[in-house]
């Protein structure tokens, strides 16, 4: 039976939550120290280690079939393959930074100044789109203290809570994109791979939307428990149970975790009491 083999990073920011990802879906994953690949033991799957640069080129040599990659990278070295379900961690952003002091307006500002990044191809292209010409100088890490040391006026680099940026001095001035953790593929799959890949990514959407939403229950009193339904759409619609205690009832939904404060607060101020909200482990609709 053939085995769906995805790359995951060797080390760094994506090695964990990836590996969390899979276990989250179920599948038990044998992991010996420093090994390069691993065999999934409850799921046709192999797992194969890897630098992130590296994996566009493996899925399109079919010697991985899936990856999980920052959406940065597949922009820069895997334009041509696709994004098959985003998977909402290592969230950032890829932006121009320049010297705090430097003034800046537009990227027309950087014509004949140097730019170091990482991302050529990336910034080629999007300086391309605005009907220019990058200057690029290509440096591998710590792109940072280029402007410093005088290497580049300019850099293209990632972009999260901004700290780096502040410690060398530098201010973010446009933003490229935004980046996140994606599920991508080989160009083209075999039929029984495909159907491993479905079974998982079936797995994945479960444990995605249950991460962004939470489970609320509460006590209502019955006169207010229309306007409490229509604050609470759920899946279908929510839940209302009689309590054991006359003229009130005890309602059950679904919320969006980022709609969950201010959700709170407009059922408390229509007489919402004992509102208790838990996590949800796996959701399918
Ligand atoms: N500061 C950050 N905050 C959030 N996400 C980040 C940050 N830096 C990088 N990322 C995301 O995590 C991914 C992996 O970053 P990391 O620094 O671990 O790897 P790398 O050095 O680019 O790759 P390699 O596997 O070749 O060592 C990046 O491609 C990006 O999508
Ligand atoms: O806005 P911040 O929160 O400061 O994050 C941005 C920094 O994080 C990444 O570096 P990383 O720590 O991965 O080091 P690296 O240069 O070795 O990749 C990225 O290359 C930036 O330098
Ligand atoms: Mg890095």
């Amino acid at each position: 039976m053939s085995k769906l083999k995805i790359a995951v990073q060797k080390s760094g920011r994506l090695n964990e939550e990836s590996l969390e990802l899979l276990n989250n879906c179920g599948i038990s994953i044998d992991n010996g120290k420093d090994q390069l690949k691993a065999e999934a033991r409850n799921f046709p799957m192999e797992v194969l280690y890897l630098r992130n640069g590296d994996i566009p080129q493996y899925l399109r040599d079919g010697v991985v079939d899936i990856a999980i990659l920052g959406e940065n990278t597949l922009i820069e070295k895997g334009n041509d393959l696709p994004i098959v379900e985003r998977l909402g961690f290592s969230k950032c952003k890829v932006s121009i930074a320049v010297p705090k002091n430097a003034e800046y307006n537009s990227i027309e500002d950087l014509r004949g100044k140097k730019i170091a990044t990482s991302y050529p191809n990336t910034v080629n292209q999007y300086f391309e789109k605005k009907g220019e010409k990058a200057d690029i100088h290509v440096i591998n890490g710590s792109v940072e203290i280029a402007p410093n040391i005088g290497l580049s006026h300019a850099i293209v680099d990632i972009v999260s809570s901004g700290s780096t940026l502040f410690k060398n001095n530098l201010k973010e001035v446009e933003v490229l994109f935004k980046s996140e953790a994606v599920l991508t593929s080989a160009p083209e799959l075999t039929e029984d791979k495909q159907a491993i890949l479905n079974k998982l990514l079936f797995r994945m959407k479960a444990v995605l939307k249950g991460k962004n939403s939470k489970y609320v229950l509460l006590n209502a009193p019955n006169d207010k428990l229309d306007k409490i339904v229509s604050l609470l759409p759920g899946m279908k619609s929510p839940t209302v149970l009689p309590l054991a205690q006359e003229g009130w009832s005890s309602v059950h939904s679904v919320i969006n975790k980022n709609d969950f404060w201010e959700v709170i607060d407009e059922l408390k101020a229509n007489g919402a009491e004992g509102i208790l909200v838990c996590p949800i482990e796996k959701m399918v609709l």
